[in-house]
C-alpha cells in the first residue's frame, strides 16, 4: 500500500531534522512542503503571526483545534513557559498517529497531550476529564464551517475568561466568512484582523486574533 503525503512528510523529518529540536522539526517541515508536497501546515509567514500570539498570551494552558501532522503543535508547544501545557485535537487516526511521532521527535511532548476525537464531543469533556479550567490560548485551524459552533460551545462550556485569545487560521483562504460575521459582530470579543499569506504560496490570507472580553 503506498504512503500517504503525510507520512512522506513525517519520513523526511524522520530523515533530515536534529531530534529534540523543535526548530529544525519546523523548517524541516517548511522545506518539504514548499519544495516537494503541499500540505496545509500554518507555514512559516503565518507561522510567525501565531508566535507572536502565543508570546504575548504566554498561556499556561493552551487548546488547537485540528493538529494535522503536528506542526502547529510543536510550533506552540516550543514557546510554552515550564508547567504550561498544549491541548490539540484531532479526529483523524492517520493524522493523529503521524503527528504524536512528530511531536515526539521534536522533544516536546512533555508540553502536548493529544486527544484524539472530534472537538464537539472533546470541548464539552476538557473541564472534568482533562482538568481544564479556562483556556488562555485557543488556536483554531480545523474545519473552517466548524470554527462558530466550536466558539459558541467554548463559551457554553465556560472554558473562556476574560483575557483569553483565540486565533483563526484561513480567515481568506479557504475562508471562514460566517465565523468573521459571527466574531465581529459579538461585543464579548474584541477582533484583530492579521494579513499574510497561504502556507507556501503567493496567494493572500489571513488570521483573525478575538480576545474574550468577558
Ligand atoms: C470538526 N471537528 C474536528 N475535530 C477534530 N479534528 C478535526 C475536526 N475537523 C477537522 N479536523 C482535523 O483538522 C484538520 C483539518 C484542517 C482543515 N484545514 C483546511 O481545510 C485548510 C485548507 C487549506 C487550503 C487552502 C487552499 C487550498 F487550495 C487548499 C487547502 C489551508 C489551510 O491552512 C487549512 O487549514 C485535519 O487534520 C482534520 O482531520
Ligand atoms: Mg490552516
Amino acid at each position: 500500500m503506498n504512503q500517504s503525503k503525510e507520512q512522506r512528510i513525517l519520513n523526511f523529518v524522520l530523515q533530515n531534522a536534529v531530534r529534540g529540536d523543535p526548530c529544525s522539526v519546523l523548517d524541516t517541515i517548511d522545506k518539504y512542503c514548499s519544495q516537494k508536497e503541499w500540505a496545509m501546515n500554518v507555514g512559516n509567514e503565518k507561522g510567525l503571526i501565531l508566535d507572536k500570539t502565543v508570546e504575548e498570551a504566554n498561556p499556561s494552558v493552551a487548546l488547537e483545534l485540528g493538529t494535522y501532522c503536528g506542526y502547529s503543535a510543536v510550533r506552540i508547544a516550543r514557546l510554552l513557559k515550564a508547567g504550561a501545557h498544549l491541548l490539540t485535537v484531532e479526529f483523524n487516526p492517520e493524522f493523529a498517529a503521524i503527528a504524536k511521532q512528530m511531536i515526539e521527535f521534536a522533544g516536546v511532548q512533555d508540553k502536548v497531550k493529544l486527544l484524539e476525537g472530534p472537538s464537539e464531543e472533546i470541548i464539552p469533556q476538557l473541564k472534568k476529564k482533562y482538568e481544564v479550567d479556562t483556556l488562555d490560548f485557543v488556536f483554531l485551524d480545523h474545519w473552517k464551517d466548524r470554527y462558530t459552533p466550536d466558539t459558541i460551545l467554548l463559551q457554553e462550556c465556560n472554558l473562556l475568561r476574560k483575557g483569553s485569545v483565540l486565533l483563526a487560521d484561513n480567515v481568506i483562504v479557504p475562508g471562514a466568512p460566517e465565523f468573521l460575521n459571527y466574531i465581529r459582530n459579538n461585543p464579548h470579543f474584541q477582533c484583530t484582523n492579521y494579513p499574510s499569506h497561504l502556507e507556501y504560496m503567493k496567494v493572500e490570507d489571513a488570521m483573525e486574533k478575538a480576545v474574550f472580553l468577558g
